[in-house]
Formats: structure tokens, C-alpha cells, sequence
């Protein structure tokens, strides 16, 4: 079964067109990395599959469901966190959160199956130390790493990542990168993540999508990321150059660094 099947998807607000032409499909333990400029349609697609805006027309499946029957299978994890820093929370309370959210409860006190849940994904991220301090007093890496474990907790079988390496030091992002690294190994699940940066993330790319307004590619990355593709998105400046066996794109604002030969 696909995680995500869309068919001749185009997204809409208010009546007018966001995005068009969006065709593909997502194996249920595959990791598509999804590319595109500012304003491309990313965020869109992302909160399309997760549900959340049901203005489209085509087909959209998520696990063979519309996107809104299929939500306790996917966790979402927004660009920036909306988190208010203001109420205390400790890093256990924040994971806590993503299941008592699904229960529809909000307990005052965590209970105990909760507790050992949230305190396993913490471990999960290598972050079980912090459990106890504060959210806000954490680093930025150390915030989304307690953020994957609060989608994680719910057990999804689908992971929607908008930008989870944005605003991160080179160091943090390593880190983060190597949680979703460990995501993939050890919980083949399906992801989707939005990166600006694919750098750290190219190891754990099955499938690439480049998208502006619509869908310009869809494949592996040797086939998404062509010489001609990378320039029809992001201008004639941009470019695909392979040196012996790696693939390095440059777009002029970032760099894509792609590993040959590690295709399945
Ligand atoms: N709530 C909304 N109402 C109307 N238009 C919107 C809304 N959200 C996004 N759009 C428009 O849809 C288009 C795609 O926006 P989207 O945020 O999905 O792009 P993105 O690729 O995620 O961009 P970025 O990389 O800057 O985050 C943009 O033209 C944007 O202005």
C-alpha cells in the first residue's frame, strides 16, 4: 500500500491555483525530499497530504484514505514551532503532548504510560538527559530533536517535516539529520521533509520532488536532478555537474551535494 498517492493534484486557496500537476507516489518506507524556491508550493503540498487544507482538486490517498481520514497515521511537524514559550514546559511535557493530543485529552497530570512513551521517544532522539529542563532554556537543535520525538510518540506511519533543518547551526544540523537518519533505519515509516539544505539530507532521499507552482520532476535523484531541471527552477546560473561518481548541484543560494552509487 502507498503511503501518498496523488494523481493530477492541484492545490488551491480562495479559488485560485497554488500548485498543479502534481503526480506521484510514495512507497510506505520511502523518504521523498521535496525541493522547490521560496513560494514554490512546498508548505502547501505538506499540509495538503497532512489534511489540514482540502482545497484541491485530482487525487490525493493517503494510505488509500483522503488526507483528513488518514490523520492518526501522520504526524506533522511545521516550519517553525508554535510552542508558547511563556508556559513552562519541561522536554517530557512537550513529546507528552503529542499523544495526549491524540487521546483529545489534555491531562493535567501526565499519566504514567504517557510518561514512559514520551520518555522512550526522548531516548529515541538521544535526549532522555534533558527530559527534565525546561523546553525554552534548550538549543535550537535540541528543540527539534524534541519535536521529532513529540511526532514520533503517536507512532505515525507517515512523517510530514517542514523544513526541520532551517535556522540551525552547520553542528545542530548534523544532528537533527542524524535523528531522521535513525528515524528512517529503525522505524521504516514514510517521511516527506521540505529542505532548503538537502546536503545532510541526500543519504536518506528514495525519491526527490522539485517543485514551482507545479510539479517540474519527480524520481531518483539521478533523474530529478538533471542539468536541465535544476535550471528550469532555479534559473540559468544553476547547474548539475557530476565529477567521477557525485552529483553536486548548485543553485546559487545553496549547494546539493549528491552521493553516486548508493542507489538501491
Ligand atoms: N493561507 C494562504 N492563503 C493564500 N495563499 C497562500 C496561503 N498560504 C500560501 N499561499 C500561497 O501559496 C504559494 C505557495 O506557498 P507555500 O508557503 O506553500 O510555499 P513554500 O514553497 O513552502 O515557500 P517557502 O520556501 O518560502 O516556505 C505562495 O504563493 C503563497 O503566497
Amino acid at each position: 500500500m502507498a503511503a501518498v498517492r496523488a494523481r493530477d493534484l492541484s492545490v488551491y486557496y480562495n479559488g485560485r491555483v497554488a500548485l498543479r500537476d502534481v503526480t506521484f507516489e510514495l512507497g510506505n518506507s520511502e523518504t521523498l525530499l521535496l525541493l522547490g524556491p521560496n513560494g514554490a508550493g512546498k508548505t502547501t503540498l505538506l499540509r495538503t497530504i497532512a489534511g489540514f487544507h482540502r482545497e484541491y482538486s485530482g487525487e490525493l490517498l493517503v494510505f488509500e484514505k483522503p488526507p483528513h481520514e488518514a490523520r492518526d497515521l501522520v504526524s506533522y511537524v511545521p516550519q517553525s514551532h508554535s510552542l508558547n514559550e511563556s508556559v513552562p514546559l519541561t522536554a517530557l511535557e512537550v513529546v507528552a503532548m503529542g499523544a495526549l493530543y491524540k487521546r483529545g485529552i489534555l491531562h493535567r497530570k501526565i499519566p504514567e504510560d504517557v510518561r514512559k512513551s514520551a520518555f522512550r521517544a526522548l531516548e529515541f532522539v538521544g535526549l532522555e538527559d534533558v527530559a527534565d529542563k525546561l523546553f525554552r532554556n534548550l538549543s535550537g537543535g535540541q528543540k527539534q530533536r524534541v519535536l521529532l520525538a513529540r511526532a514520533l510518540i503517536s507512532d505515525p506511519k507517515l512523517l510530514l517535516l517542514d523544513e526541520p533543518l532551517s535556522a540551525l547551526d552547520p553542528s545542530a544540523r548534523a544532528e537533527v539529520a542524524s535523528v531522521l537518519r535513525e528515524i528512517k533505519v529503525k522505524r521504516s515509516i514514510a517521511m516527506v521533509i521540505t529542505t532548503h539544505d538537502i546536503n545532510p539530507l541526500l543519504e536518506i532521499g528514495d525519491e526527490i520532488m522539485l517543485i514551482n507552482r507545479r510539479m517540474i520532476a519527480f524520481g531518483k535523484p539521478d533523474e530529478a536532478l538533471t542539468d536541465e531541471i535544476i535550471k528550469s527552477v532555479y534559473g540559468p546560473m544553476a547547474r548539475a555537474i557530476k565529477v567521477e561518481d557525485k552529483l553536486y548541484c548548485i543553485t546559487g543560494d545553496f549547494h546539493l551535494h549528491l552521493h553516486g552509487g548508493r542507489r538501491r
